[in-house]
């Protein structure tokens, strides 16, 4: 398994299912790492629903420089998404074999350049494409997103056996709308039933983040909302 020449830290943000977060986590992590002055790459490899493009409001392809992809930059974050390369709102039928050369020349030609991260978002589950590419590269830690209820944790545990198996540190569990306080009365309310098995001691799990569910939460990244976990959601990742 090759490191990429010159990206310090790999991670690989996933989910049990769909829905629960993964691509909003991935890309507020690397924008708040941007921000804290790191040099960052996102890579959108969910190819069911990439949403990266929308997040961050792309909608051309990447160019190509001698031989070399250039990534989309949003105040020095170096994106590419699946999502570049077909048409909005269209579905695509990636081929096994076509997509292990894609993930490939994702990761090798695209001109990443120098990075302390690279944050990789990839499809939910355990399928061709995360097996792909922890077959490519050295991943420094996998991020795992679900949200509390047991049936998202019985996938997060199909998930988390898997990495487990392949010999992929586990380093955070980010628990997403988790709850949400009401705008009148300030209390705190839990959305879903907890499931209280401990996945964290049962995976050796250190981190363990708790995100609330934000009303009226936009997608944009551009837009100027309270988000008011950015500390906390930056500590999934060892700083260097
Ligand atoms: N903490 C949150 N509070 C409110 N809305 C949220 C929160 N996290 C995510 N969302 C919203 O939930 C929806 C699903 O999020 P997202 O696309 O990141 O999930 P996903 O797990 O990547 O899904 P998929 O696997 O289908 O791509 C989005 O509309 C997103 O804005």
């Amino acid at each position: 398994m090759s490191k990429i020449n010159k990206i310090k830290k790999i991670y690989v943000v996933n989910s049990g299912k769909g829905g629960v977060g993964k691509s909003t986590i991935a890309s507020r992590l690397a924008f708040l790492l941007n921000k804290q002055k790191y040099k960052v790459g996102l890579l959108d490899l969910d190819i069911h629903g990439p949403s990266i493009t929308n997040i961050f409001n792309i909608s051309n392809p990447p160019l190509v420089k001698e031989g070399k992809m250039l990534p989309y930059q949003n105040n020095g974050l170096k994106i590419v998404s699946m999502g570049m390369f077909v048409e909005k709102d269209k579905a695509f039928i990636w081929k096994g074999v076509i997509l292990k050369g894609i993930i490939k020349q994702l990761l090798n030609d695209v001109e990443w350049k120098e990075l302390d991260f690279l944050i990789i978002d990839t499809p939910p589950g355990t399928g061709d494409i995360l097996i792909n590419l922890i077959q490519e590269i050295k991943i420094d830690g996998v991020i795992m997103v679900t949200t509390p209820q047991a049936m998202s944790k019985a996938d997060v545990r199909r998930s988390l056996n898997m990495i487990k198996q392949l010999n992929i540190p586990i380093t955070s569990l980010v628990e997403n709308m988790s709850s949400f306080t009401c705008p009148h009365c300030n209390e705190k309310i839990s959305i879903f039933k907890h499931d209280d098995s401990n996945i964290l001691s049962e995976y050796s799990i250190d981190k363990h983040i708790v995100l609330p569910f934000e009303l009226n939460y936009n997608d944009s990244i551009f837009e100027d909302i309270e988000w008011n976990i950015e500390k906390e959601l930056t500590e999934v990742v060892k700083i260097l």
